[in-house]
């Protein structure tokens, strides 16, 4: 017996949103897909990636290089054959942005390692966000453990500071993350949602926001956490999104991991449903070892 029309039309819609979903290129955010009708299960599957659609990969230059030396860094970086769907950014110190903005390809962004608190003015050695945007650099990262540990900058001042960051459209990689002695005491969650609060205290715009997990005991140390110490903060910073800020956000801000990310950890770190991508130092000023880190999104996606 024929379908009764409605039942057929339904079926006709139904198999379209199968044909939709088949169509939907892997590298969607999970968000997107549940748009097109993916059950989270699925959509989760698909890209083995719970937070944005985009792997995002940060090199954080430090104060390391020189006009010669970034200038060859430069040149590697363009000639580098980088996967399509990953965010790269580039953070040189501050006197080299200008030469790195000049020099290297759009297909890499370029962040600063630290801005001042607000306008600028009367405020030596100090670089705002208005001059950030005046030579073209679109992010900033914040709350890195080397500036709250050896300059001593402490949660509200970086709140603020990503505050009006985020007000002069300068994009923020917000840094969170404990001490070994935190962690070896139990503290390592109280820790990070203690440095999430005073960002989320400070910050309306998420969709310019991507969060570094650095446990500080694993920067420049070679002593990388392991994928499962790295899954585990990330799934409860995301759930502390979720409880605090709002659904949408715990599931489409990304989450990136750093502390010795290297060319040979980077895969297996990528595997991981919570690990959006990276933000690495020291491997980031080998452009070889930088370039697979980049392209370790592929590992992400042969899990699915
Ligand atoms: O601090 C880091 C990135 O911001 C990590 O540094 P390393 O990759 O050198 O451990």
């Amino acid at each position: 017996m024929a379908a009764a029309p409605s039942s057929l039309a339904s079926s006709h819609l139904s198999r379209l949103a199968d044909l939709r979903r088949a169509a939907a290129p892997a590298n969607l955010s999970v968000p997107q897909q549940l748009r097109l009708g993916c059950s989270r299960r699925r959509a989760q599957r698909v890209v083995a990636m719970a937070g944005s659609g985009k792997f995002f990969v940060g090199g954080n230059w430090k104060c390391n290089g020189t006009k010669d030396s970034v200038s060859k860094l430069v040149s590697e970086l363009n000639a580098a054959t980088l996967e399509n769907d990953v965010d790269v950014v580039v953070a040189p110190p501050f006197v080299y942005i200008d030469q790195v903005k000049n020099s290297l390809t759009e297909r890499i962004e370029v962040s600063a390692q630290n801005v001042w608190i607000g306008k600028g003015g009367a405020y030596t050695g100090e670089i705002s966000a208005e001059q950030l945007v005046d030579i073209g650099c679109q992010w900033v990262i914040l709350g890195h453990s080397e500036r709250r540990h050896i300059i001593g900058e402490n949660d509200e001042f970086i709140g603020k500071k990503a505050a009006y960051a985020l007000s002069k459209n300068v994009k923020v990689i917000a840094c969170i993350g404990e001490l070994l002695e935190e962690r070896e005491a139990g503290k390592t969650f109280d820790v990070c949602f203690e440095q999430m609060k005073a960002f989320a205290d400070n910050i309306t715009n998420w969709a310019d926001v991507v969060i570094a997990y650095e446990p500080v005991w694993a920067i420049g140390t070679g002593k990388v956490a392991t994928p499962e110490q790295a899954q585990e903060v990330h799934a409860a910073v995301r759930d502390w999104l979720k409880t605090n800020v709002s659904p949408d956000v715990a599931s489409s801000v990304r989450i990136i991991y750093g502390g010795s990310v290297n060319a040979g950890n980077c895969a297996e770190l990528a595997k991981k449903e919570d690990i959006d991508g990276f933000l690495v130092g020291g491997a980031s000023l080998k452009a070889p070892d930088f370039t697979t880190i980049i392209n370790s999104v592929t590992s992400k996606k042969v899990v699915a």
